[in-house]
């Protein structure tokens, strides 16, 4: 979507991000702004990373980074693209601790010398286009840490044949994504979009019973896709009393599941007739891509609202317009398009029962803050022969 040749800076430091803000996030309309974020008080709660991995083993300690940094500086090109995504400006320091940085502008302009220094490669939440031709520039390059869950924007398998390891961020993002999964559900549920703009419009008086929305205690809430966000989700729904469905490829232990009361669906028609949100939560794969398409959504009730906070394409969009169009569903709340932006022009920014939220699933400071944190750690690790706190294995 984006090329790698986008001019970046370090200091310039863009989200896209929207208003108005609910309950502590930012929730709206099909129409989005961007919004230029400048300095950020980063939360002084959130130290080093030091988590356990995902297989229990122990992460890298603040104290081990320290003394592996005055070990030696590699050089860290960060990749991102300039004016819209970015590293934010309270993790430089953060950075330039451990590496010496190098953006992409700089590494573009002195190549010849700049790339047998660098063994490590930052992505931040953006899409850019990591392809042979940077491999091949690369020789001493190690590791690719993308600061984020999703990996679907690199190609692994190409990756890995020029020996490099991929890490990913799961730890630092699962709280936040599932927060704004909760957030969709709620608004979508209670109108809350239609409520703000109904608030601040001229007309003055208004009558709650011409726009009542639905309860989310006591529904059943359909989460296709158990990894941490998805548990995460769970363990949210169930203090709102929720009954718990779940499909994934692997059925959770007994005693994850009781600790959440979820209940699994083997089959996900199942559990898409069951429930009146379904909310997904996978990555986005070759089986996985158009996961929810006509079929998918015919099988759901036409009362049932429809959550993404995965990847725009685990869903068919001309199929999901249709079923807003015609009542097969009841509405729906995106975090992710495709592409993203979505064109001004397209039929989903014209629906009345959607919201669309760009792409902020991990949009808090903490969260940001611990992918920096966890990116870090991974990068150490894999330099020092260390085990590796989250690297993504290709399939
Ligand atoms: O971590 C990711 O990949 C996300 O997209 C979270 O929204």
């Amino acid at each position: 979507m984006f090329s790698v040749k986008a001019v970046c800076l370090v200091e310039a430091i863009h989200l896209a991000t929207g208003c108005p803000r609910l309950a502590g996030r930012l929730i709206h309309p099909a129409v989005c702004h961007v919004h230029h974020w400048t300095k950020r008080d980063i939360d002084p709660r959130w130290s080093s990373w030091t988590g356990p991995n995902s297989t229990g083993e122990a992460g890298v300690s603040a104290h081990q980074t320290k003394v592996m940094a005055k070990q030696e500086q590699p050089g860290l090109l960060i990749v991102e693209i300039g004016g819209v995504c970015g590293v934010l400006e309270g993790h430089v320091e953060l950075l330039k601790k451990h590496f010496h940085l190098i953006t992409m502008k700089e590494f573009l302009k002195k190549k010849e010398r700049l790339s047998e220094k660098i063994k490590s490669v930052l992505i931040y939440e953006c899409r850019p286009v990591i392809d042979r031709e940077l491999l091949q520039s690369l020789p001493h390059l190690k590791v690719i840490a993308n600061s984020g869950v999703g990996v679907d924007h690199l190609d692994l398998k190409l990756i890995s044949s020029f020996g490099v390891k991929v890490t990913n961020t799961p730890h630092a993002v699962s709280d936040s994504t599932a927060d704004i999964g909760m957030a969709l559900m709620l608004a979508s549920a209670r109108r809350l979009v239609e409520g703000c703009q109904i608030a601040v419009s001229p007309q003055t008086e208004h009558f709650a019973a011409d726009w009542l929305g639905d309860e989310v205690t006591g529904a059943t809430l359909g989460i296709i896709g158990m990894g941490s966000i998805g548990y995460k989700v769970a363990k949210r729904a169930k203090a709102f009393e929720m009954k718990i469905l779940y499909h994934n490829r692997n059925q959770r232990k007994e005693e994850e599941e009781q600790a959440v009361g979820a209940r699994y669906c083997e089959k996900m028609e199942d559990l898409l007739q069951q429930s009146d949100f379904v909310i997904l939560v996978v990555n986005l794969t070759p089986q996985t891509h158009k996961l929810i398409g006509k079929r998918e959504l015919e099988l759901m009730k036409p009362t049932a609202t429809l959550i993404n906070i995965s990847r725009g394409a685990v869903v068919d969009h001309d199929a999901l317009v249709e079923a807003l169009q015609n009542g097969i569903i009841k509405a729906a709340a995106l975090d992710v398009t495709y592409p993203e932006p979505l064109p001004r022009d397209h039929p989903l920014l014209k629906l009345k029962n959607i919201i669309i939220t760009p792409h902020i699933g991990t949009a808090t400071v903490q969260a940001t803050r611990m992918m920096t944190e966890e990116a870090v750690a991974n990068i150490q690790a894999v330099l020092n022969g260390l085990p590796i706190p989250s690297e993504v294995i290709p399939q």
